[in-house]
């Protein structure tokens, strides 16, 4: 073990989903995000349009280029210096691209903080896959330890919970004490669930940790009974997907007879487009339709604790502490060079429709 070397970390790269910046990189993202999952042409079309509603680009990038301006401020108020760079899996700045940078610049062994908090496929391999893709594709490329999921870190619960007392603040007086707490992630198909986590651990670590999270962020802001919706679904319609999927479920809520619903985003960073269309756009006016108040919290992305937290877990990996953490479900994903969790951890399913 070189166990000294190991800590020894010279940068960090912020990894992302990437999105596209103008009308004409619209397609070729998407084309990018798809290849070989068999996302039917008619989804490929209608997300198309969910972009073009927004000028052709996704507010993702800019998003993570704030929360890397407050993590490099909170990195040099605990005294550490180490640069960071940004990397995406499906639009510039491309991972490999960033790779070979950071190898140009001399760097030697980075730290991936991924802004996805979850397990699962999409969620956690996916982003080693894209390590690996980016290693292999560079000379001399450097080590890179990517860091652990952080479903359930006190400053991500800590984030949502308070924004769940701001939406709450913002529905009718009359009606926010009986509003109707929803939490929406993004769906998965029903067997990537299955299949996340190390095998013989049972399965569904994406739900089960998306669960934990919601049940976290009630208990936080002391509410009993909320519910866990699912949104974003593509794929072709007969492959199941994680739901019911949140459109509906406010149908189910209106029928209830609720009046109101304050929806989390407890899936989500940032205010992407899965948030700013689907829920912003798509399920605030089926609300308004239904007749019910709709208030949305906001992402923990540009709350000053989201950068605080990416600097604890580079302290908590540089110094070897016990992760700080609020829930019972495993936490995995921290390996080196894109190496999986665990033999067949979360491998990818193949689609029925893809041969
Ligand atoms: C679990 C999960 C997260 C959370 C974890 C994480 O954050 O990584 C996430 C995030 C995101 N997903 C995003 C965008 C898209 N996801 C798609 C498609 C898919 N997502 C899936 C899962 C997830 N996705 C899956 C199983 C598919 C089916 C195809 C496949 O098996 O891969 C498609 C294709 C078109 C469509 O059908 O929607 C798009 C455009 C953006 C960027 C938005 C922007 O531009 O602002 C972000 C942050
Ligand atoms: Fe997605």
């Amino acid at each position: 073990m070189s166990g000294q070397q190991e800590t020894e970390f010279d940068a960090l790269l912020v990894l992302s989903f990437g999105g596209p910046e103008t009308p004409e990189d619209v397609r070729p993202f998407l084309e990018n995000v798809t290849r070989g999952r068999g996302v039917p042409p008619e989804r490929l079309d209608a997300v198309v349009e969910h972009y073009m509603h927004f000028g052709g680009r996704s507010p993702i990038n800019a998003l993570n280029r704030d929360i890397i301006a407050r993590v490099e401020n909170e990195l040099r108020s605990a005294g550490t210096d180490l640069p960071v760079y940004f990397g995406n899996r499906n639009w510039h700045p491309m991972v490999e691209d960033t790779v070979a940078r950071m190898r140009d610049d001399g760097v030697r062994n980075a730290l991936v903080f991924p802004t996805s908090a979850w397990g699962g496929y999409s969620g956690c391999r996916q982003y080693h896959e894209d390590i690996a893709r980016a290693r292999a594709a560079v000379d001399a490329a450097p080590a890179m330890s990517k860091l652990r999921q952080y479903y359930d870190h006190p400053l991500l619960i800590g984030a949502f919970a308070d924004a769940i007392h701001t939406a709450r603040e913002q529905l009718s007086p009359s009606v926010r004490d009986r509003a109707r707490l929803v939490f929406t992630a993004h769906s998965v198909p029903v067997a990537a669930d299955a299949a996340a986590g190390p095998a013989g651990d049972g399965g569904h670590l994406y739900s089960r940790q998306v669960a934990d999270a919601a049940r976290l962020c009630a208990e936080t802001v002391g509410v009993d009974e909320f519910d866990l919706v699912w949104q974003s679904r593509s794929g072709p319609p007969q492959v199941p997907w994680l739901d019911p999927d949140i459109c509906d479920h406010l149908e189910s809520v209106a029928a209830a007879g609720a009046s109101a619903v304050i929806v989390c985003p407890v899936g989500f960073v940032s205010d992407h487009l899965e948030v700013v269309w689907d829920l912003d756009t798509e399920a605030r006016d089926k609300a308004a339709e239904l007749g019910i108040e709709f208030a949305r919290a906001a992402t923990p992305g540009t709350d000053p604790r989201f950068a605080r937290l990416v600097v604890e877990l580079v302290e908590e990996r540089r110094s070897g502490t016990m992760p700080a953490r609020l829930g019972r479900e495993p936490l995995l994903g921290a390996t080196a060079d894109g190496r999986p969790c665990a033999v067949n951890c979360c491998v990818p399913v193949r689609r029925p429709d893809q041969n």
